[in-house]
Formats: structure tokens, C-alpha cells, sequence
């Protein structure tokens, strides 16, 4: 039996069109979601993911701006925009497109975004409140891929998670996110020995290295759902995930394609974090006017 695949791109349709209401309903009552992207550089891959977020934000009707500035801007400088962006009240949501340039201290620039406007849920603040399992901005990539496996009547407790990759953005959110859904979860990295080892354990396997083909039929246990994160340009062009895919499809139960998997979900939960900003500060706006 071949596994079902996990369109991301046709729940990512689905889910612009419930935000595309909630933000006709926020617009009725003069708010208008916004969101700011800064981009410092011109990376090619950076420019086509936020051209998506550009595409996202009209299709819902979140107000799009984009501040593009040289490879050479000083951090301090990088400070400045996004102070100002924290104090502007149609600014719902700041993110800032990583990579940045190696002069510039992400650190520095993920901590000066205000939590309340930190749509990308980088921000330490809201990392922490999402390890407790309070209510906050999910980081997207995480978030969507949590969504890709609910919309599949994927049952998440009790099953073995094992991440492959520890990055801040994907690996690490994504366990603590499974966990907090009552998975056990495993992290693998690079220096993990016998990989297949661990990862043949897993019921739900989530690959996120950035290495092209990195996972094979070997590591895959029959009837895993396969989430593969990768989304790795090839030299002939065609883009690729860092997991084979043919022979995933003959394995597991379920698997994302790249592209039109993860890929657009990152983009919807992004675009969901701004309308959750725009409700927040619609809210505090009507406390504020009753005290
Ligand atoms: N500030 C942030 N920077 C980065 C993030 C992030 O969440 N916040 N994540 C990645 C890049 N990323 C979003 O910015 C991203 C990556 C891939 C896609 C996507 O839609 N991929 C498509 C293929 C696109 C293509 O043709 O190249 C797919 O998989 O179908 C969207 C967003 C690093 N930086």
C-alpha cells in the first residue's frame, strides 16, 4: 500500500479562507491586520519565501510592508526599525527574515521585537510560555506541521515522535509542541549514533536537517507518518526534501511532500499569528476605553 500524502498546500487553502473571514469580521469593527517583514540582504531563497508571505497577506487581507535594507546595514540600525515598528499601532506583527547577514546578532534582534508583536514566536518570552503550554505565538513551521497531522486524524498521544534536527526554529519547538500533545519524543542530531537506530522507532518521524535525501527507506519504520521539513534546491533546480520520498511513499502511512507541504503551512500560521495579534490588540483596545 502506498502512504496518503499530507497536502500542506491544500490545508493551507483552507485554513487562509477561515482567516480571510476573521479578518473581514476584525476589519468591521476598524482593525486592520498588518504585518511588517524585514529583510537584510538580497538571499534568493529568503526574497521567494517572503513573496509567499506577501501573497498570503493580500489573499487574507492582512496589510503587507516590507523593509528591505543592504547586506551591509549595522545591527544597530536593524534595532532602530523594528523600536519603531513596536511603537506604530497598525503593526501588528514584526518578522524579521532569517538568515541575517553574520555581523548582525540574531540574538539581539529576536529579543528587540516586542512579545506581543513577535508573530515568528522567537521571542524567548513566548518560547517560554509555550513550553508551559500557555497560550502564545507558536512558532509557525512547528505550529503548521502540529495542524498537518491533526487534519489527518493522526492520534498524537501515546506515540513515539523522534526529531531529526535541534534548530531552535524547527527541531526543538516542534518536540516540546508534540510533547505538549502527549507524544514521547526523541531528538536526533548530528552527533546521534546509529541514527536508523532511534528513528526506526518512531510512529511519527519529523526530519528537519536540511540535507537532501538525508532519510531513506533504512530509517523508516512500517506505517510511520513522515514529516519531512527539508526544502533543499538541487542543482538541476528542482527542489527537493530531506527525506526519499519514493521510498518513504512505499513505507509509511503518511507522509508531506516537498513542495506543497510544510512549506505552505509555515506561511499560514504566520498569517494566522498576525490576525491573533490584530484580535489581542483589538482587545486591549476595548479594555483600555471601559477602565
Ligand atoms: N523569520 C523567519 N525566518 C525563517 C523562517 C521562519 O519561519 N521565520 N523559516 C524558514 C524559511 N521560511 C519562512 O520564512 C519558509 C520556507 C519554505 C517555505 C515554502 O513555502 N516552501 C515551498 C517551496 C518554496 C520554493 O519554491 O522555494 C514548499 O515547501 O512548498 C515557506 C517559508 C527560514 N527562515
Amino acid at each position: 500500500m502506498t502512504a496518503s500524502i499530507i497536502s500542506g498546500k491544500e490545508l493551507a487553502q483552507e485554513k487562509r479562507k477561515q482567516l480571510a473571514q476573521e479578518v473581514k469580521e476584525l476589519k468591521q469593527q476598524g482593525v486592520v491586520p498588518g504585518l511588517v517583514v524585514i529583510l537584510v540582504g538580497d538571499h534568493p531563497a529568503s526574497i521567494s519565501y517572503i513573496k509567499g508571505k506577501q501573497k498570503a497577506s493580500e489573499e487574507i487581507g492582512v496589510a503587507f510592508t516590507l523593509e528591505h535594507f543592504p547586506e551591509s546595514m549595522e545591527e544597530k540600525e536593524l534595532l532602530d526599525v523594528i523600536e519603531k515598528y513596536n511603537h506604530d499601532e497598525s503593526c501588528h506583527g514584526i518578522l524579521v527574515q532569517l538568515p541575517l547577514p553574520d555581523h548582525i546578532q540574531e540574538k539581539a534582534v529576536i529579543e528587540k521585537i516586542s512579545p506581543l508583536k513577535d508573530v515568528d514566536g522567537f521571542h524567548p518570552l513566548n518560547i517560554g510560555q509555550m513550553m508551559i503550554g500557555e497560550d502564545t505565538f507558536l512558532p509557525c513551521t512547528p505550529a503548521g506541521i502540529v495542524e498537518m497531522i491533526k487534519s489527518a486524524n493522526i492520534e498524537i498521544a501515546g506515540k513515539h515522535v523522534v526529531v531529526v534536527g535541534r534548530s531552535n526554529i524547527v527541531g526543538k519547538p516542534v518536540g516540546i509542541l508534540l510533547l505538549n500533545e502527549h507524544a514521547t519524543v526523541t531528538y536526533c542530531h548530528s552527533r546521534t549514533p546509529d541514527l536508523k537506530e532511534v528513528t526506526k522507532q518512531a510512529d511519527i518521524l519529523v526530519v528537519a536537517v536540511g540535507r537532501a535525501n538525508f532519510i531513506t527507506g533504512e530509517h523508516i519504520k512500517e506505517n510511520a507518518v513522515v514529516i519531512d521539513v527539508g526544502v533543499n534546491r538541487l542543482e538541476t533546480g528542482k527542489l527537493c526534501g530531506d527525506v526519499v520520498f519514493e521510498d518513504a511513499k512505499q513505507i509509511a502511512s503518511h507522509i508531506t511532500p516537498v513542495p506543497g507541504g510544510v512549506g505552505p503551512m509555515t506561511i499560514t500560521m504566520l498569517a494566522h499569528n498576525v490576525v491573533k495579534s490584530a484580535r489581542n490588540s483589538a482587545e486591549r483596545l476595548q479594555v483600555s476605553k471601559e477602565l
